[in-house]
């Protein structure tokens, strides 16, 4: 009889929405001004891009500056890890049996790959993922044997590639 299984509480599946600000990169910096401001860690702005505001404009305050909410913000200077502590226990779900799925989702360039993958200072989704999992599964003292499989999968345009074979 196994000895892990999905929990008896099981929560009803939620659907969390983090957005993460990268730090502009040199030639961004070079050319443009950031126009996203986090002003806390829900919420955040993204200010008008246009800064040539006529007198009339401003006094009437018409901005296009727009204000959004996310269960989780996370400012330029914030780690893989930073992110990861806030998913991790949802991760530990998947050895309890639970179906968990993390994606990232962005414009070409936005950061989604240095998210998931990360660098060797500052690891990605994917891999605190996979740490996760090894580490739950080396504590299990049962005699449970534990299959782990893995695909890597990118949807770009409506379509999806197997990145790993
Ligand atoms: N948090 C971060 N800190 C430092 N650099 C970052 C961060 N996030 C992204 N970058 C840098 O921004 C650039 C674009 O990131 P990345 O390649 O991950 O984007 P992407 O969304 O996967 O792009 P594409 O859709 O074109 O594959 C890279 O040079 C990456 O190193």
């Amino acid at each position: 009889m196994p000895t892990i299984r999905a929990p008896a509480s099981r929560q009803t599946a939620t659907l969390q929405v983090a957005v993460k600000c990268r730090p502009l990169t040199d030639n961004e910096r070079r050319r443009s001004r950031h126009i996203i401001q986090v002003i806390d860690d829900k919420n955040v702005a993204v200010l008008d891009p246009d800064i040539s505001k006529g007198y009339l404009d401003l006094i009437q305050n018409r901005t296009k500056e727009k204000r959004y909410s996310f269960d989780h913000v996370y400012a330029p200077g914030c780690s893989n890890t930073d992110v990861y502590k806030n998913i991790s226990p949802t991760v530990l779900g998947v050895v309890q049996g639970l179906n968990v799925t993390v994606f990232a989702y962005g414009s070409t360039g936005s950061g989604k790959t240095y998210t998931m993958v990360g660098s060797r200072n500052d690891p990605g989704l994917m891999v605190l993922s996979f740490r996760t999992i090894f580490d739950q599964i080396k504590k299990d003292d049962s005699s449970d044997t534990f299959e782990v499989s893995c695909s890597y999968l990118e949807v770009y345009n409506e379509v999806m590639y197997k990145i790993l074979c």
